[in-house]
């Protein structure tokens, strides 16, 4: 069983999550199945993957291991190009049509694109397919403070998840504080750097020897420490295993600061600040 957190709503997720970018197709299919057996419950996907279909065959399929439907939770999220509310309507739509469930556990703004300027509009569907039952919860990606300022004053909903990039060198001290101050629950996308050399780092081997547990499980129970929720991606069972026996490294305050100290200013993976990042 994964620990689990809660957001304002109620909204309960595990403490740790699967990412899917870049699984599709029947491989990604049967590695999606694989994580689902080996007990991830929370599954993240998203419109612009092209893998909402194998998301959603791995999860009808989860009953041949014992999973019930009900105790997923299956994530996708709308994109840039689609943040007028129609069309933000009938791709919430089609994204539930692609998985072939009845509904979609999560659905969330992929990215805030303050130069189209829609996401307030887009917010206002995502509250009207949660409202049709469309979707069971609703949240962002990569909204800062200023974002989310905004869908709380002119909407008055503020989101239940807010999944944004986070691993240890870019910890996202100010945006973490915010979130739990208002009940959002932090998701963290990349949380292994995307596999960089984070994982390579010898502060993280020292940490990791004290528990015996593996790079990767540190810098995801880092994660989990500080209260967000990380979401590796995996494609082989054994670093599924290896990832999700994350929840069982507890790490002391001193070891949770030192891998924060590892942060830097530019340390992002990629040139995607959400203030002038734009992703269709
Ligand atoms: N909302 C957003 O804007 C974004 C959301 N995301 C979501 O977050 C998820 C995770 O982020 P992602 O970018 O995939 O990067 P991750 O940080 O999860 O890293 C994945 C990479 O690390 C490798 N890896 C997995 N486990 C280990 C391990 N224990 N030791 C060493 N290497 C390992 C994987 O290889 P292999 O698979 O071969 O094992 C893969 O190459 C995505 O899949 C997606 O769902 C990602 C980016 C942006
Ligand atoms: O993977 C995602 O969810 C994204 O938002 C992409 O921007 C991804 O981070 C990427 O790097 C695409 O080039």
């Amino acid at each position: 069983m994964i620990p689990t957190t809660t957001a304002h709503s109620g909204l309960t997720l595990p403490v740790l999550g699967f990412g899917t970018y870049r699984l599709k197709g029947r491989a990604g299919s049967a590695a999606i199945e694989r994580a689902i057996q080996g007990g991830y419950r929370l599954l993240d996907s998203a419109f612009n993957y092209e893998n909402e279909g194998s998301v959603g065959a791995a999860a009808r399929a989860a009953d041949r291991h014992g999973v019930e439907r009900g105790d997923l939770i299956v994530t996708s999220k709308l994109p840039g190009r689609h943040h007028a509310h129609d069309a933000a309507i009938a791709t919430i739509e089609e994204s539930v049509a692609r998985t072939g469930l009845a509904s979609l556990d999560l659905y969330l703004i992929h990215w805030p694109n303050p130069r189209i300027g829609q996401y307030v509009e887009a917010w206002g569907a995502l509250v009207e397919a949660k409202e049709r039952g469309l979707v069971g919860a609703i949240g962002v990606c990569n909204f800062l403070p200023e974002h989310l300022e905004r869908l709380r004053s002119e909407t008055g909903v503020l989101p239940e998840v807010n999944q944004v990039e986070l691993h240890p060198y870019f910890p996202q001290e100010e945006q973490l504080a915010f979130d739990r101050e208002h009940g959002i629950i932090t998701q963290a996308w990349s949380p292994l750097g995307r596999g960089n050399d984070i994982l390579d780092r010898p502060e993280i081997a020292e940490i990791a020897a004290a528990h015996e547990a593996t790079a990767g499980q540190v810098v995801l129970a880092w994660a989990i420490a500080r209260g967000a929720v990380p979401l590796p991606k995996a494609a082989s069972a054994e670093r599924q295993r290896e990832n999700l026996g994350a929840v069982d490294v507890t790490l002391t305050d001193d070891e949770v600061a030192a891998i924060t100290a590892l942060g830097r200013a530019d340390g992002r993976l990629a040139d995607q600040d959400p203030r002038v990042y734009e992703e269709l």
